[in-house]
């Protein structure tokens, strides 16, 4: 999507200009646990972050966890149940960086604090819906694994993504 910036704006007029009650990011992310597999779909409950974001609303408050709407995480949860996909819940990381020169030492790190998985976006959206007292959700397909190099193809984005989607608006009109 474009990472923190480019979310942030997005989330601010959907509510400030659409009045949007339920925000649901779907998109993918790069696994971190070796039981994650790709194709697996992540229900954010929460998200780490190395953006500034939150630095320069909180100045030296850890403004932590932000965290996922039960409502749409419950929801989605059980639609993914009932579709029989391969679900996890748990702490992604939002990253400000998709290529980085520590790589290594930052997958050992998150990996030791059971971090799922990294995108770019999901911290701004749960710190923004909280700000404005909205729901938010970020569902995330497992599209690469950062650790064994594992890929999804091009086929497989087109058909296995569809599931977060379906999973996505029945959460949201349950
Ligand atoms: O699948 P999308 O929504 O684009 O999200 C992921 O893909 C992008 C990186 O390629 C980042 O924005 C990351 O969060
Ligand atoms: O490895 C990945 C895959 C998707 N999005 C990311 O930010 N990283």
């Amino acid at each position: 999507m474009g990472g923190v910036p480019s979310i942030s704006i997005y989330v601010n007029e959907l509510i400030q200009s659409y009045d949007v009650q339920n925000l649901i990011r779907v998109g993918t992310c790069g696994a971190i646990q070796k039981d994650v597999k790709v194709r697996d779909v992540i229900l954010a409950s929460t998200s780490s972050t190395d953006s500034q974001m939150n630095r320069m609303v909180f100045g030296g408050i850890d403004y932590a966890p932000p965290t996922a709407s039960f409502h749409l995480l419950k929801n989605a949860y059980d639609t993914g149940l009932e579709k029989g996909l391969s679900l996890r819940v748990g702490n992604v990381f939002t990253s400000d960086s998709f290529y980085r020169d520590n790589t290594k030492e930052l997958l050992i790190l998150l990996d030791q604090y059971n971090i799922l998985a990294i995108e770019m976006e999901t911290t701004a959206l749960y710190t923004l819906a909280a700000k404005f007292n909205r729901n938010a959700l970020s569902v995330l397909t497992v599209s690469d694994h950062m650790i064994t190099g594992e890929e999804t193809s091009s086929e497989d984005r087109q058909t296995t993504f569809n599931d977060m989607i379906e999973v996505s608006l029945e959460a949201a009109i349950k």
